[in-house]
């Protein structure tokens, strides 16, 4: 008889699931979502509450790809309390969506996040709107079988207009996503994402780094991200601080706030570094140094137009945070290296087509 608990429903679990773990869970076993990883210890969410659990010695053997290995949003089939009172993960459950990046090379995939109903791909209106990119956003989330929102933020820097003209490129493009609008700052649009949000689905926000999604995010909280206690299976083991990634709202809607974002991220640096940030690139011929970093360089063009104020500073800042996730994303070494040289190529491009 399928497990169709009704508390664990309303963290997503749902037929798919109950027969999964009718096929995978040992009798003994329960069923938890997971709301975070940190290496090899995962924190695990059900209707008995928050508990840390780890990988069992056979998953470990057996999920040799790292996409094998449970992520956030994941449902895992874990044997409660042994003797040090965490859980031991037996089982993953098969997911029904995922949200993946594909890495180069032998890396394979890497998972993002499992099992989210809706990723909402968010883009500034300000300076960020890139077509090209957001097309790239929706098919990586088309592949993992999710449904894509648009969204649009920091409508409180631009004409209204300005965004009419985006979303009308959008549907120009033939992308029929909804597509919402909304300010952090005005709070116009925030009342209408909110209403969307429906209780007991996953929601995972997705787009470069800067566009307000850790504000949007904090605001549909209530509060800031703060770090939560967790406590072993018997409530009596270790006492531990982690960063929750998979966060219940009030109103019963879920959405995860990860650090994948920030890898998904990656993805589009180089298509940011080159599209939204053209008129940087377009400064730095005019460096003193061939290599300059934009960062504190003597005789740098970029520092001085921001100095200057014909360089907006937010935007700079964003386009610093970007270069330094292109260059130092939780890639590994080959990879780290491979981006390294394609972003000084993309540099010296640029420099050259001036
Ligand atoms: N004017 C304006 N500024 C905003 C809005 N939303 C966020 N910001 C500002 O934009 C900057 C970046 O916002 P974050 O929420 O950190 O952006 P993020 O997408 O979470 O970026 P990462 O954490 O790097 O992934 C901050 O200085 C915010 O205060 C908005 O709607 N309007
Ligand atoms: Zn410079």
């Amino acid at each position: 008889m399928p497990d169709l608990n009704p508390d664990r429903a309303a963290l997503g679990w749902n037929p798919w699931f109950a027969e999964q773990a009718r096929l995978h869970c040992g009798p003994a076993d329960t069923a938890a979502r997971v709301t975070s990883v940190d290496r090899g210890w995962l924190v695990l969410l059900n209707e008995t509450g928050v508990f840390r659990a780890q990988l069992s010695g056979n998953l470990l053997h057996s999920a040799r790809a790292a996409a094998a290995r449970p992520c956030v949003g994941d449902w895992v089939c874990v044997a409660r309390a042994g003797a040090d009172g965490f859980g031991s993960v037996q089982a993953l459950l098969e997911r029904q969506t995922s949200l993946r990046r594909k890495a180069a090379g032998a890396v394979g995939e890497q998972m993002i996040a499992a099992n989210v109903d809706c990723v909402i791909v968010v883009q500034s209106c300000h300076y960020d709107f890139n077509l090209k990119r957001l097309e790239r956003y929706l098919t990586m989330v088309a592949e993992g079988g999710a449904t894509p929102w648009i969204l649009l933020t920091k409508t409180d820097l631009v004409a209204p207009e300005i965004v009419e003209g985006q979303i009308a490129e959008i549907r120009g493009a033939g992308i029929a996503a909804p597509v919402l609008r909304l300010s952090n700052v005005t709070h116009e649009g925030i009342d209408e994402l909110q209403r969307m949000l429906v209780p007991g689905q996953t929601y995972c926000f997705v787009g470069s780094s800067g566009v307000g999604k850790s504000t949007l995010i904090n605001g549909l909280i209530g509060h800031a991200q703060q770090e939560t206690k967790t406590v072993s299976g018997s409530g009596e083991g270790r006492h531990t601080t982690v960063r929750r990634e998979l966060i219940v709202l009030a109103n019963g809607a879920m959405v995860i706030d990860n650090p994948g974002m920030r890898e998904f991220g990656l993805l589009d640096a180089e298509a940011g570094l080159a599209g939204g940030f053209a008129d940087i690139l377009a400064l730095a011929p005019q460096c003193k140094f061939n290599n300059c970093t934009h960062v504190s360089e003597p005789g740098c063009a970029v520092l001085a137009a921001v100095s200057a104020g014909t360089l907006d500073r937010g935007h700079y800042d964003n386009f610093l945070k970007l270069a330094r996730e292109a260059k130092l994303g939780a890639l590994s070494p080959a990879e780290k290296r491979k981006k390294e040289r394609a972003f000084g190529r993309l540099v010296k491009s640029a420099k050259k087509d001036r």
